[in-house]
């Protein structure tokens, strides 16, 4: 079931709000994070590494795409996803329950998950009784402390932003129907843009795998609504 208009402008005023809401035309962004992997199902730290998706990662993906149908979510003008299979073989599954196969997709390692370093293919639970509980959660879940030789997520939305800034969100601005496929710690920097979220705050944020989240923007590309389609 979409959760209810899950309104995250705080910022905004509520009268500005509901003006927007009814506001049909205003740009609208559908972000989803791969399905379950190989190496989520594993336990390992992933990153930039790219194994394949299991089959419980195909049905999200599946199950997502139907949400989407079902919500009237499923015409788009142009996909993008990532450099990494997990990503586009969602985006590929999405496609083809909304007879959308022939969609443009923009394939872009900016869009990439983190990059782990040298956490890359551990377990998390070894890691967790190697560092420590604490340690672990800080690279898993700290803003700007990178695992050794790999990215904070503050490193991560330094690639992504620029990324959007150029790329994709021109297009969403101008009207495009655009849909994204990527990963929990690249889609975690775009939505710390878009929703006006601190460091702390964005670290909290879980994204769930192969579940689809429709942004509705102002016209300056900030989030009026949030449905997330589970
Ligand atoms: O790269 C990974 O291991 C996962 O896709 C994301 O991991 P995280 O939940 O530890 O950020």
């Amino acid at each position: 079931m979409a959760t209810e208009s899950n309104l995250v402008g705080m910022r905004a005023s509520h009268r500005a709000l509901d003006a927007d809401l009814t506001d049909c035309s205003a740009p609208q962004l559908v972000v989803v994070r791969h399905g379950e992997s190989e190496w989520n199902k594993l336990n390992l730290f992933t990153g930039w590494k790219d194994p394949a998706l299991t089959d419980k990662g195909k049905e999200e993906a599946l199950k997502g795409a139907k949400e989407l149908k079902k919500y009237g979510y499923d015409h788009y003008d142009i996909a993008f996803t990532s450099a990494l299979q997990r990503a586009q073989t969602t985006l590929k599954i999405i496609l083809k329950e909304i007879d959308a196969e022939s969609l443009e997709t923009i394939k872009d390692q900016a869009l990439n998950e983190r990059d782990y370093g040298d956490l890359t293919g551990l377990n998390k639970d070894d890691a967790r009784k190697k560092w420590g509980e604490e340690q672990v959660h800080v690279w898993r879940r700290s803003f700007d402390v990178p695992p050794p030789n790999g990215e904070s997520l503050e490193l991560t939305a330094k690639r992504v932003l620029p990324y959007w800034e150029k790329e994709i969100k021109p297009r969403v601005l101008k009207g495009e129907r655009v849909l994204i496929a990527a990963h929990g710690n690249s889609l975690r920097s775009l939505a710390m843009e878009l929703e006006g979220l601190t460091g702390e705050e964005v670290v909290k944020m879980e994204l769930a795998t192969g579940v689809p989240i429709v942004y509705k923007l102002d016209k300056t590309g900030k989030v009026l609504e949030k449905k997330i389609l589970e």
